[in-house]
């Protein structure tokens, strides 16, 4: 089955070589009908959930495509799932999708970089693979993956690196999954941290998320940020932090006087690889603050906002993190 929700992959232009577009334009009947071989790898159907650029992207949408992927899983109606998705915010659906379908079956996130009518459009063949990723027995139980420019993904460890370039995604978090070259699979690893099958997040009667902002560190930053998002009823709040999750000693300051009060604060990092671990140059223990470990600020977003939808200790929430 592939669910489509817009992108670039679905976006169109004037001409063929010119820069601007517009995301979300093409239905999804016609991203198929461009990708001849595709009835020799799969019997596939589609279906249209929406059709945003991603940067409009709801976790209403993201509730409905959970929601749907688990009954055409669960019901045995698909064998595998593939999701078109603008790529701006894919990384976030991308890892929604690993904590909230509960199936083994393969999910597979796709999009492009150049829109559906450009020259050397990149949307076809990665809508290929993806489908010959999602037909392939051997991509089952390896958590929500995303296929773009011939990789495989998964989705706690990569990440959108480049604002335009077609090789834009990374895994800096302990590498690919895999690769895929004209519908050839070639695996190397299994997730390292637990997802679907093993999640114990659950969207059964959930409509909505609790409020978690992220708040963007750097040089003198306004500390009064945090009273903000409070005042605005977050009930978290994920510092995108310099280095290894710092913020300077004003924001240290609001941000624990929040936690006293019970908003949760998480210190994740702009910093795009490496990890961030506790009381290194914050004492998180005395503040009473989490480490977002290996999860960039969006993605510790989601975590975080999946967490208080039921009623867990900080040092329970500080356990998602290094599981997930
Ligand atoms: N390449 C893309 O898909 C970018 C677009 N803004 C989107 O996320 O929908």
């Amino acid at each position: 089955m592939i669910l489509a929700t817009g992108g670039t992959i679905a976006g169109s232009a004037e001409s063929g070589t010119q820069a601007g577009y517009t995301s979300g334009r093409v239905a999804v009947d016609t991203m198929i009908a461009a990708v001849p071989g595709l009835p020799a790898i799969a019997r596939i159907q589609g279906e249209q959930v929406a059709n945003v650029g991603s940067q409009d992207m709801t976790f209403a949408i993201m509730i409905d495509l959970a929601d749907r992927i688990n009954t055409l899983l669960g019901d045995g109606v698909a064998d595998g799932v593939v999701v078109t998705h603008g790529t701006d915010t894919m990384e976030e659906t991308a890892y929604f999708l690993n904590l909230t379908v509960r199936s083994k079956k393969p999910v597979v996130l796709t999009g492009s970089m150049r829109p559906a009518t450009a020259v050397s459009a990149d949307g076809p063949l990665n809508l290929y693979n993806a489908v010959a990723v999602a037909a392939d027995p051997d991509a089952a139980g390896r958590g929500t993956l995303v296929v773009m420019n011939d990789r495989i993904h998964g989705a706690h460890s990569l990440t959108k690196s480049n604002t335009t370039s077609v090789e834009t995604f990374i895994s800096p978090i302990n590498g690919l999954i895999g690769t895929v070259n004209y519908g050839t699979t070639e695996y190397f690893r299994r997730p390292v941290r637990r997802h679907t099958c093993q999640s114990e997040f659950s969207l059964t009667g959930v409509t909505s998320l609790p409020r978690v902002d992220i708040i963007y560190a750097c040089a003198d930053m306004p500390a009064d940020l945090v009273d903000g998002s409070v005042e605005r009823g977050a009930r978290g709040i994920v510092i995108a932090g310099d280095g290894n999750g710092n913020m300077n000693a004003a924001t240290v300051e609001r941000a624990a006087r929040a936690a006293k009060k019970g908003i949760l604060i998480v210190r994740s990092s702009r910093v795009p690889t490496g990890k961030v671990g506790r009381n290194v140059e914050i004492d998180d223990d005395h503040l009473r603050f989490i480490a977002s470990d290996e999860l960039n600020p969006a993605k510790a977003r989601i975590l975080l906002m999946l967490a208080l939808l039921n009623k867990r200790s900080r040092e329970e929430i500080q356990r998602l993190f290094y599981a997930y």
